[in-house]
Order: structure tokens, then sequence, then C-alpha cells
């Protein structure tokens, strides 16, 4: 199977854990993308989504699933959302599209986290693929520099030859080189470096489950 019939596997698959009449939580990303084209088979059974970024909003409108902002509603029962890497507990690297600020913020804002990804997300610890982190812009050249002493490689993300603006006005940071060995541990304390919106590590707001697309078909890790 291709990585994209996994991706679209994985999307399916997550239907199982939409409680009908409910406004589900929905992530960013091409994983979710084949998810919230599965949710709209069913939108007649939900009241809605509570969106996490501009491109997941649009494509939830297109498909005719009311999108609700998240100060409206209270605790929602489920957010589905992809991860860049998932280890065994969990934990994530997320951010890959730029969405991980107001991915945390509705992955908080719900009772469980069922994340869908391919394979290739699986790791045994995290750090290979490079950790977005979201800033304010004039921080960035101080937190370039506190992830350096820390081993750590940042760049600012690019988009058409300017830094890339996220849906909150800020930038990104892709970190490389870092070994994260205790995620709950380094998710606290970057956060509270000054100018860190929010760093992409999903230690606090960790997966309950992980739907894993495989060759074998769909893998369901509970943690
Ligand atoms: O900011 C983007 C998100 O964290 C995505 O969920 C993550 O990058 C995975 O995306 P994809 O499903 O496209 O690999």
């Amino acid at each position: 199977m291709t990585q994209n019939e996994l991706k679209t596997l994985v999307g399916q698959a997550a239907l199982q854990y939409v409680v009908p009449g409910e406004i589900i939580g929905v992530g960013t990303g091409s994983t979710v993308n084949k998810f919230i084209d599965a949710l709209a088979t069913m939108k007649d059974q939900i009241k809605g989504a509570v969106s996490s970024s501009v491109a997941s909003t649009e494509r939830l409108l297109a498909l005719g699933i009311p999108v609700f902002d998240a100060n409206e509603v209270g605790e929602l029962a489920v957010y589905v959302d992809g991860a860049d890497e998932i280890d065994g507990r969990g934990h994530m690297v997320k951010g890959g599209g730029a969405a991980l600020t107001r991915e945390k913020i509705v992955a908080a804002q719900s009772r469980q986290f069922v994340c869908i990804a391919d394979a290739s997300k699986k790791v045994e610890a995290l750090g290979a693929f490079p950790l977005p982190v979201e800033v304010i812009p004039m921080a960035s050249a101080r937190i370039t520099r506190q992830f350096a002493a820390m081993g750590g490689t940042a760049t600012l993300r690019l988009k058409d030859g300017a830094p890339l603006v996220t849906d909150n006005g800020q930038h990104i940071l892709d970190v490389r080189g870092l070994h994260i060995t205790d995620p709950l541990a380094f998710e606290s304390e970057v956060n509270q470096w000054p100018g860190v919106v929010t760093v992409g590590v999903f230690a606090h707001q960790k997966a309950q489950v992980c739907l894993l697309g495989t060759e074998q078909g769909v893998l369901t890790l509970t943690y």
C-alpha cells in the first residue's frame, strides 16, 4: 500500500471514535484531510467541528460540516489529528504543517486524543523529525541560541523565500539534532522560554489512542 492509501485507511478508521450528536475536534495535515473527507459521510450525525487551522476550516466548510469557535463550546469528547512522530507512550512531535499551536489548544479542550498516522511516524524516541517551535518573531534569534546551548540547530521556516507566517501571525523554527529523552520535562522547559508560543512536543497533550496504518491493516495502540 502507498503512504497515501495508509492515510486514507486510518482516516476512515477514526470514524469509529466519532460520537453522534457531538462536536468533533479536528486537527490538520494530509492524514487529517482523509479523516475530514470520511467525516463528511456522517455529517448529518454530528453537530460540527472545532478546527485547528484555517486550512482544515476551509476543508470542513467546503464539505458542509459546520465549524464552531473553540470559545463557543465546552469540552470535546474526541480530537482527531495526525503526527510527525509518535513514540511508544503516545508522546508526539507535531507542527510539520505549522498548525501546532491551535492543535495543542483543541487537544487540551478534548477528553481523548486519537492520533492517526501511517507506520513511518512510529519511533522509539522523539527527535529525528526537525522539531517545530512557533515563536514570536522578535525572540527567534535568542531562542535559536538557547537551542544551540542544548545541542540543537534551529532554522527559520521559509515559504516562497520569506519567513512562513502561521495562522497566528508568528514564525516557526525547525530544530534539528535534539535528543528528547524526557518529553514531558523538555516540553515544560521550552514552553517557558520567553517568546516561545508553542513547542511541537505533545507530551502533556499526548495521544490516548493511535490508529497506525500498516501493510497488515490498522493497528490500534492505546496509552
Ligand atoms: O502542523 C501540522 C500537524 O501537526 C500535522 O498533524 C502533522 O504535521 C502531520 O501531518 P501529515 O498528516 O500531513 O503528515
